[in-house]
């Protein structure tokens, strides 16, 4: 059995309070997407960016093929780890502006024939080239995501770390996007539980913020007709896809007080509950 591209064990982040946004994470990966998932602020984004060490985690251990530890050799997860923010900084510059200033300061230089062409990457998924010489601040949320993740994945990066990266696009964009990205190494952050169930070939990282191993809490469900039942807390799914969500589950955790939300779709109810 091949070993895995990409390990991470206990790694932990604290608030700046001093208490734990997330720990121990376990995360186990050799290709294809996992999904990781779990309430806005529990930290998701933060632990990308803690993968792609511009954030120093407090505590835990990452191989990359093997080799422990990022620091002794940052060059190469830069080279090797791809991280592609939620919202695109807004620029002044055009986004061809822009790929040429990250090719200058790639830390491994490259020749042009080791890039694929971001231009029809993006093709592919409806982005006309003209659009690559507007300003980033005149083109719209889709556009710009769509250009963001085809100059992200033009580096042929061995893993791609992905925000949210469909969240400003249409069924139809998303759609093509997902195809494309679906082919590459990726630990992709969704809110969207079909879409979740949709790319997921490499297994689910639930999170809950906390201790990420303590166990889900029976949370009490009253119906409003004062049937009160208990329910385990699956970390993240709705009535109707919990069971499957809860059988992926990753990991389990603490999150704050609980909540309560509407699904969109029906009087089904999520529950978060936790405790910090
Ligand atoms: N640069 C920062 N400085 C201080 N706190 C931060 C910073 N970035 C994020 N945080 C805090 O860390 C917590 C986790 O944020 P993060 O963006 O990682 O959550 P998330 O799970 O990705 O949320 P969402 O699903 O809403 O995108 C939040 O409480 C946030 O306010």
């Amino acid at each position: 059995m091949s070993s895995p591209l990409f390990r991470a064990k206990d790694i932990g982040k604290k608030n700046s309070d001093g208490t734990w946004l997330f720990r121990n994470i376990d995360i186990d990966f050799s290709h294809g997407v996992m999904t990781i998932t779990g309430p806005s602020g529990v930290g998701k984004s933060t632990l990308l960016k803690c993968i792609n060490q511009t954030i120093v985690m407090d505590e835990g251990q990452v191989w990359l093929d093997d080799k422990i530890g990022f620091i002794s050799f940052l060059d190469e997860v830069i080279s090797k780890i791809m991280y592609i923010p939620q919202r695109t900084t807004i620029m002044e510059s055009t986004p061809l502006d822009f790929l040429e200033e990250v090719r200058a300061f790639s830390t491994h230089k490259r020749n042009k024939d080791s890039y694929d062409d971001p231009v029809q990457i993006a093709l592919d998924w409806g982005i006309r080239p003209h659009l690559w010489h507007k300003k980033w601040n005149t083109l719209s949320g889709g556009e710009m995501q769509r250009i963001s993740l085809a100059i992200g994945c033009s580096f042929r990066p061995e893993i791609l770390l992905l925000d949210e990266p469909t969240s400003a696009l249409d069924e139809i964009s998303c759609e093509k996007v997902e195809k494309t990205l679906g082919q590459l190494n990726c630990l992709w952050v969704t809110h969207n539980p079909q879409q979740a169930h949709r790319i997921n070939s490499a297994g689910e990282l639930v999170m809950r913020g906390g201790d990420n191993r303590e166990p889900p809490l029976e949370v009490s469900i009253d119906d409003g007709n004062n049937n009160n039942s208990k329910k385990k807390d699956g970390g993240w799914g709705q009535d109707g896809e919990g069971e499957e969500s809860q059988g992926k589950t990753a990991g389990a955790g603490t999150q704050g007080e609980a909540t309560q939300e509407s699904s969109s779709s029906s009087s089904a109810k999520t529950i978060q509950a936790g405790r910090h």
